[in-house]
């Protein structure tokens, strides 16, 4: 696969030599007779490092679809998480099962939680897939937010406007607000974690004091060249739009661009490749140490959406608890696995599960690995390897929805993993 890379920048690419106008975006003839249309995902007049806009040249407009009706599939991917009461407790679920009947990616979206709203433009959906077919004569876009896609297990083939990205497990992809596409499964079945973003887009976090360098490098994301398919036939185009699904009839398919220039696009960013910062001395850091990518809300320094990672790396803390702490913090958690185990959790966190833990409710390390923990012999430095752990943290508190309170996959003993803490007090 060939890409593009460095987060954010400006790129152009075409499909066909001479298809991108010099010097101008929107000529009175495009070339190869395409149209030109533009793109926008910030405000027109939004600050030049953060105004996003690609110019895309194809075959036909986007316009060019018929009426949309309500979309009957995907019945339990929505934005619906109440405004009633919300559960306080410590929630954990088992992997969502891979489903028996033919399933694409857009049906097998499962909504767990969120926050927010599309309307407001602010705030989070956060959704499990698990998918055994590709997506064939349907084509996607989300109008209410950006998706970060964790793939869990099997390969995504994201076939975009702007390009095909391949993802696999340990990669993440995003793709912008509007973009139509279609996911392919070459392994069969897939299954993994998508976080709405409905607020400011992801973009890299400042690195203060860790300097220029650390945590993830923006030459390690990798936007796609442009690839276009000149297709006719009865199409599906599938919209979310203000929380709910809509399809509309298209004879053609909407991957018909051939050439583009700009900095709104889709990417991809392989999670293997964070620089993990950690304590040399003493104490375990804060998870902020751990920030891939963050949504800024209005107030600085807070975020609508950070992502962040728990990745291999060394533990050499002396005279330090090595393991998270125990902990209530302001913002919620939600959490994923992607590979191997948790150093929080002994059991009980599968690859492909997930936990919450809200606004000030208690949690941290399980019985198991609490004593582990407090025995170890710190002389020698411990290894975390094989792990991909993920966590989605907002700063409103993450409402789940009902399917998910009430899925058979829910793990309604999980807060028995800190029952056997044993009293230790000796006055
Ligand atoms: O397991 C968690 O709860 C996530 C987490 C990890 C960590 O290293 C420090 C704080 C924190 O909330
Ligand atoms: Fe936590």
């Amino acid at each position: 696969m060939e890409y593009q890379s460095g987060f954010g920048n400006s790129f152009e690419t075409q499909a066909m030599a001479g298809t991108l106008p010099v010097g101008r975006n929107s000529p009175q003839r495009v070339a190869h007779g395409l149209y030109a249309e533009q793109l926008t995902g910030t405000a027109f007049t939004a600050p030049r490092g953060e105004n996003r806009r690609s110019w895309l040249y194809r075959i036909r407009p986007a316009a060019m679809h018929g009426s949309f009706t309500p979309f009957a599939g995907a019945r339990s991917f929505h934005n619906d998480f109440g405004d009633g009461p919300v559960t306080p407790e410590q929630l954990r679920w088992d992997p969502l099962p891979l489903p028996q009947a033919p399933t694409d990616f857009v049906d097998g979206l499962f909504t767990m939680a969120g926050n927010g709203s599309a309307a407001a433009m602010q705030g989070i959906g956060i959704h499990l897939y698990a998918a055994n077919k590709s997506m064939a004569g349907r084509f996607f876009y989300d109008a209410d937010g950006e998706l970060l896609i964790v793939p869990q297990q099997g390969r995504l083939r994201i076939a975009t406007e702007l390009g095909v990205l391949e993802v696999e497990p340990q990669e993440i992809a995003i793709l912008p607000r509007g973009v139509r596409f279609r996911v392919e499964l070459p392994d069969g079945a897939a299954r993994g974690y998508v976080c709405e973003n409905f607020g400011a887009q992801l973009r890299l976090p400042d690195l203060g004091p860790i300097g220029s360098n650390g945590l993830a490098a923006a030459r390690d994301f990798l936007y796609p060249v442009a690839a276009y398919e000149d297709l006719e036939g009865d199409f599906e185009l599938v919209a979310k739009f203000q929380g709910h699904l809509w399809r509309a009839d298209i004879g053609h398919s909407p991957l018909d661009v051939v050439g583009w220039h700009g900095n709104y696009a889709p990417c991809k960013y392989d999670l293997r490749r964070f620089n993990t910062i950690g304590s040399i001395s003493h104490d375990h850091p804060d998870p902020s140490i751990f920030l891939v990518l963050t949504s800024p809300s209005d107030t600085p320094g807070v975020g609508n959406l950070d992502f962040a990672i728990f990745p291999p790396r060394w533990l050499v803390a002396q005279d330090t608890f090595r393991p998270p702490w125990f902990h209530r913090n302001i913002a919620s958690e939600f959490m994923g696995l992607v590979y191997g185990a948790y150093d929080a959790k002994a059991e009980g966190f599968a690859p492909g599960g997930a936990s919450l833990h809200n606004c000030m409710t208690g949690h941290g390390p399980d019985a198991a690995t609490f004593e582990k923990a407090s025995h170890a012999d710190l002389s020698k430095p411990d290894v975390i390897a094989d792990t991909m752990a993920i966590m989605f943290e907002t700063r409103a508190v993450i409402r789940t929805t009902r399917q998910a309170l009430e899925a058979a996959h829910r793990q309604r003993d999980y807060q028995a993993c800190w029952a056997d803490l044993r009293r230790h007090f000796a006055p």
